[in-house]
């Protein structure tokens, strides 16, 4: 049996704004996605521990899926299965597709802002092309679970694919990704980040996305996020940067993306740390906040104020 493990994400700056093209920043989270894949007897057979699913297909069927008869959960995962073993077929000389048994599951929380969806395509990706023993490289795969996820959603950026299978720090400017300057990726190794589930999602990223862009000012909103990211590339000092967390929450605020729960837990890092703000897509799911030394009041606060979980940010590489 081969065992994968994906990280998750979280959005620093830029949210939304990047699926429009403007930039953003982010960093892969040491919260895993496992893949585990053997060889099965005649059935491809996922079995999703937490969806408390099991799918199974004959192999010949497989390219032939109809992404749209499944339920929302299954599509992210049904969409992978497919894409890759259509990518490796066409253009990797992949010549028979033995059945395989792939199990799923994930210390990610489900539609929380923190990329549940991205680590799941991507553990499937490497799973299933590691299995067939044909190695694809961090473009091809991210090519390929970015492609799975503007299938599913409709609408997305690179951002969550990328940050999850490079891992560290990356930029996205104009659609493409890119290492973080140095002295930028220094300087925020230096931050500390409590990564807070603050409530459970009600709406989808696809949705929360469709929303965003039918907004009658999201063009000026998205400028502003775009000038907050510019601003970032200069800071060295924490204050600053927490300044302009909470700059960009105002701005995501104003797409009725936030909640009155993110909102309290925002102001709670605006009061007790250097600031915070949502990540992710919004609409409930996360908030991050960067801490100051002393967290005892801050932790009091989000104690009061009743969240999910709290996790205290671990960079993955
Ligand atoms: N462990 C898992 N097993 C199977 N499917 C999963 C798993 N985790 C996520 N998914 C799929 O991803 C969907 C959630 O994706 P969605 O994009 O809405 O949220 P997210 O990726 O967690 O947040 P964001 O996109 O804001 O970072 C789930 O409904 C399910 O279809
Ligand atoms: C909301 C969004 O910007 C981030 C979701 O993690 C969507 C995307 O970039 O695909
Ligand atoms: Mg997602």
């Amino acid at each position: 049996m081969n065992t994968i493990k994906t990280p998750s994400k979280i959005i620093l700056f830029g949210e939304h704004a990047v699926v429009d093209g403007y930039p953003a920043i982010s960093m892969a989270l040491d919260l895993k996605t496992t893949g585990e894949i053997e060889e099965n007897f005649d059935t491809i057979s996922i079995d999703l521990v937490d969806l408390n699913e099991i799918f199974e297909i004959t192999p010949e069927l497989i390219k032939n899926l109809e992404i749209s008869n499944f339920s929302p959960a299954l599509k992210y995962v049904i969409c992978a299965v497919k894409s890759v073993i259509f990518y490796l077929s066409e253009f990797k000389n992949l010549k028979e597709i033995k059945p395989f048994k792939l199990k799923l599951y994930s210390e990610i929380p489900l539609s929380c802002g923190l990329g549940s969806s991205a680590s799941v395509v991507v553990t499937v990706i490497r799973s299933i092309s590691n299995f067939y023993g044909i190695e694809l490289d961090n473009d091809e795969t991210i090519n390929l679970a970015y492609s799975v996820e503007k299938e599913v959603q409709g609408r997305a950026s690179v951002t969550d694919t990328a940050t999850i299978s490079l891992g560290g720090m990356i930029e996205i400017i104009n659609g493409k990704y890119k290492p973080m300057p140095k002295d930028l990726e220094e300087f925020i190794k230096t931050c500390k980040f409590l990564v807070v589930n603050v409530e459970e999602r009600t709406r989808k990223t696809a949705e929360l996305v469709h929303d965003v862009s039918k907004h009658p000012e999201k063009e000026q909103i998205f400028e502003e996020i775009g000038k907050i990211i510019q601003n970032v590339r200069q800071v060295t000092d924490k204050a600053e940067l927490g300044k302009l967390m909470n700059e960009n929450h105002e701005l995501l605020k104003k797409f009725g993306i936030s909640t009155e729960k993110l909102d309290l837990v925002a102001k709670a890092g605006q009061k007790y740390a250097y600031g915070g703000k949502l990540t992710g897509a919004g609409g409930g799911g996360s908030a991050i906040i960067l801490l100051k030394e002393d967290r005892e009041e801050l932790l009091k606060e989000l104690k009061k104020i009743g969240v999910i979980g709290i996790y205290e940010c671990k960079m993955a590489n």
